[in-house]
């Protein structure tokens, strides 16, 4: 188990380029298999989560050639079903969440699909019932084997229907479109997640040839095709990672540039950074974030405390709530943050409590935070890193506090942050890994 250690309080100053979107690789990657063509892929980000699926897609008979640091090539001509038998799929498969989006694909092109319960972070239950009630409404069947957690799913001809998705899951979502794609007919997908990750997953299958019309809102149409070419497609900058170097420059009181945001795609986020009291500069499509020494919490109109929660896009993403918590510790003010959808992950703030925050853990899903206002420093300790975003949110708040922090399992922060330490490092931040 790798650590970080930092040494807080200093400011950072500089540029610094987003990584391509985790979230959207993991999608775009699951994608390559539907086509026997080439694919190329632009701003792959170099993070364990992905490193592990293009593993998975290697050992599954796809040749995969790096052409650049961030550009790869895929060709799924000869894909190797029987591995999905082995235990080594089993193990690369269930490794990480993304992974479950490999069986849209292998129904459509093939028919069948086996899927171990898949990993990701432990943030509350995450059930995968909008994934299966959709593919089981385009014809296919499943089993589920609780002894070994295996699920084989199976389909001689996949249909276009309606459905009405139960929730808008976005790894659900994009498995269905992915089968749906070359499914007989028309199908329509109401109540779909329309994330940019999904945006992006459906304009690269459209140009590989599939026919999806409404991209971006929550109604998908989709005729099905016989077959899907090769394309080239280039991965959004990583919009987590974007609010994450904003919470990061106001909390640290830096002067950040973040370079070619895709603003246009950054849905709620700056302005949600903007209701915290946080300066932000639009300038072409960089982000500048000047130095702070204080930022202060709007209220609501009424004067009442604001909420911030998370809802389904185009609302405030889930995986940005730990990192806006954090960020109004030191703001002047007070927020209630509410995570809706995930019942585990406000449990870190027991780590900032520790660190001097000021935060009451109403229940699992909402915690009020009453800002320190900068008047007192948070203290370094040693802590563990829960899962992805409480780790960044944990890093945030041991850069900005006086003295030394070490954060442990920071291989939950390396599968979706690449390089973090060094990144950060070239603008000042005093980070090591210890091994
Ligand atoms: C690999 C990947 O892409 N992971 C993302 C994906 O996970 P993932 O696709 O697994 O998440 P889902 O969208 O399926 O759902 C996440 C959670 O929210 C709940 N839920 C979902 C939809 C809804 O309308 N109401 C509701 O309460 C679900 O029950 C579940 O507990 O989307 C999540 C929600 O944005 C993000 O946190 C994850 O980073
Ligand atoms: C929860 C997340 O990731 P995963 O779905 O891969 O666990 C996240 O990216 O915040």
């Amino acid at each position: 188990m790798a650590s970080f250690e930092i040494i807080g309080g200093t400011k950072l100053r500089g540029e610094i380029i987003p990584q391509g979107a985790k979230n959207e690789a993991l999608q775009i990657l699951c994608a390559v298999l539907i086509s026997p063509e080439p694919i190329v892929i632009h701003n792959v980000p170099n993070i364990i989560d992905v490193n592990k699926l293009i593993e998975l897609l290697n050992d599954m008979g796809v040749l995969v050639t790096k052409i650049t640091s961030s550009s790869y090539r895929f060709e799924s001509k000869d894909i190797n079903l029987d591995f999905l038998d082995t235990e080594d799929f089993k193990k690369k498969a269930s490794a990480l969440r993304g992974s479950i989006m490999i069986i849209g694909p292998l129904l459509a092109r093939f028919g069948k699909a086996k899927m171990p319960k898949p990993g990701g972070d432990k943030i509350g239950r995450r059930r995968l019932d909008t994934h299966f009630i959709g593919l089981q409404k385009l014809g296919a069947s499943f089993d589920y084997d609780s002894n070994d957690s295996f699920y084989n799913i199976s389909a001689s001809e996949l249909k276009g229907c309606y459905m009405l998705l139960d929730e808008a899951s976005v790894t659900g979502t994009a498995n269905v479109v992915l089968a749906a794609v070359m499914a007989k007919g028309e199908t329509t997908i109401y109540n779909a997640a329309c994330e940019p990750y999904l945006q992006q997953l459906c304009s690269m299958l459209n140009r590989m040839g599939a026919k999806i019309s409404g991209i971006g809102s929550n109604l998908l149409k989709i005729e099905g095709v016989d077959y899907l070419g090769g394309t080239e497609h280039t991965i959004l900058p990583d919009m987590i990672e974007i609010g994450s170097f904003i919470g990061l420059a106001a909390m640290t009181g830096s002067e950040i540039t973040i370079k070619n945001c895709r603003i246009d795609m950054l849905g709620l986020i700056p302005s949600v950074f903007q209701r915290l009291g946080i300066k932000l500069e639009f300038r072409g499509d960089d982000i500048f974030i000047p130095e702070q020494e204080n930022y202060e919490i709007d209220t609501f109109i009424d004067g009442s405390i604001l909420t911030v929660a998370d809802q389904i896009w185009p609302g405030f993403t889930p995986d940005l709530l730990s990192i806006v918590l954090v960020v109004a510790t030191q703001a002047k003010g007070s927020v209630l943050i509410h995570q809706k959808m995930f019942e585990s992950r406000l449990f870190f703030v027991d780590k900032l409590i520790d660190m001097g925050a000021q935060i009451i853990l109403c229940d699992p899903h909402r915690a009020t935070v009453i800002g320190l206002g900068k008047q007192v420093a948070l203290r370094g300790i040693s802590m563990s890193s829960p899962d992805i975003r409480a780790g960044v949110s944990l890093l945030i708040a041991a850069m900005s506090a006086q003295g030394k922090s070490t954060i442990h399992n920071i291989e939950q922060i390396d599968r979706g942050y690449q390089n973090i330490d060094t990144r950060l490092n070239a603008l000042g931040a005093k980070i090591s890994r210890l091994n």
